[in-house]
């Protein structure tokens, strides 16, 4: 059975524990679901594999239970053990062709890309979407570099048609300006994820896509 569903790749919430205000990663995902969230990449740079794979599948039952994605960042073995959706890696994970190759065709594959150069290599690796970013500048990636700006994403729609996900200081300001560019959707951290209001926040967010 073909499992891969990419219909609706509009708006990815990435967990992260430090900018939570302490909430439980299931709470602000929860909420974030409940505003309008379509995937919820698990991301946690700090624990354990073990702590890794309980959150993967707590956070599976969740998005399972209400019909939204579970991508897992950087961890093909991880997304594999909690029957994720698909996996997401970047520049300096497994690279893609092979990251492809032990997830198979049915999972999906999202590559991220910083420049022509990258998404084109991604493309050709089989991804499924590419995380364009920087777009603005970030707080939630230390080591994320220089904006690229919402013109990337115009360059690369002109040439292809694998779905774009902007990240990097995506706001409710800025999200309208990303899909005129012709984005496929967004991807945040600290918008939603250190709301006060995590719900009120990705409604907002998710209003903001329709342009
Ligand atoms: C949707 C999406 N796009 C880009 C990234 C960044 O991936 P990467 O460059 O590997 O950085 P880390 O997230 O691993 O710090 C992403 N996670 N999701
Ligand atoms: C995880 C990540 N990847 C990026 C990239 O450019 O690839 S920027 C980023 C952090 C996104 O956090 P915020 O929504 O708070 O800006
Ligand atoms: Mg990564």
């Amino acid at each position: 059975m073909n499992r891969k569903v990419l219909s609706n790749l509009a708006f990815h919430v990435l967990t992260d524990r430090e900018w939570s205000r302490g909430r439980s990663m299931l709470e602000v995902a929860s909420a974030a679901i409940d505003g309008g969230a379509t995937v919820i990449q698990l991301r946690d740079k700090m624990s354990s594999t073990r702590t890794l794979i309980e959150e993967g599948h707590a956070l599976r039952e969740l998005t399972r239970e209400r019909g939204v994605l579970l991508i897992v960042n950087d961890r093909v073995d991880v997304a594999l053990a909690v029957d994720a959706d698909g996996v997401h890696v970047g520049q300096d994970d497994m690279p893609g062709d092979l990251a492809r190759k032990l997830l198979g065709p049915n999972r999906i594959l999202g590559i991220s890309a910083g420049s022509m150069e990258e998404a084109v290599a991604a493309i050709v690796a089989g991804a499924d979407y590419l995380g364009i970013g920087p777009i603005y500048a970030t707080r939630g990636k230390a080591d994320a570099g220089e904006p690229v700006g919402p013109g990337l994403i115009a360059e690369i729609c002109k040439r292809y048609t694998t779905p774009l996900v902007a990240i990097g200081g995506i706001t409710t300001e800025n999200a309208g300006e990303v899909m005129q560019a012709g984005a496929a959707g967004i991807a945040v951290i600290t918008a939603v994820v250190n709301a006060e209001d995590v719900y009120l926040a990705a409604h907002q967010l998710a209003r903001a896509l329709i342009v």
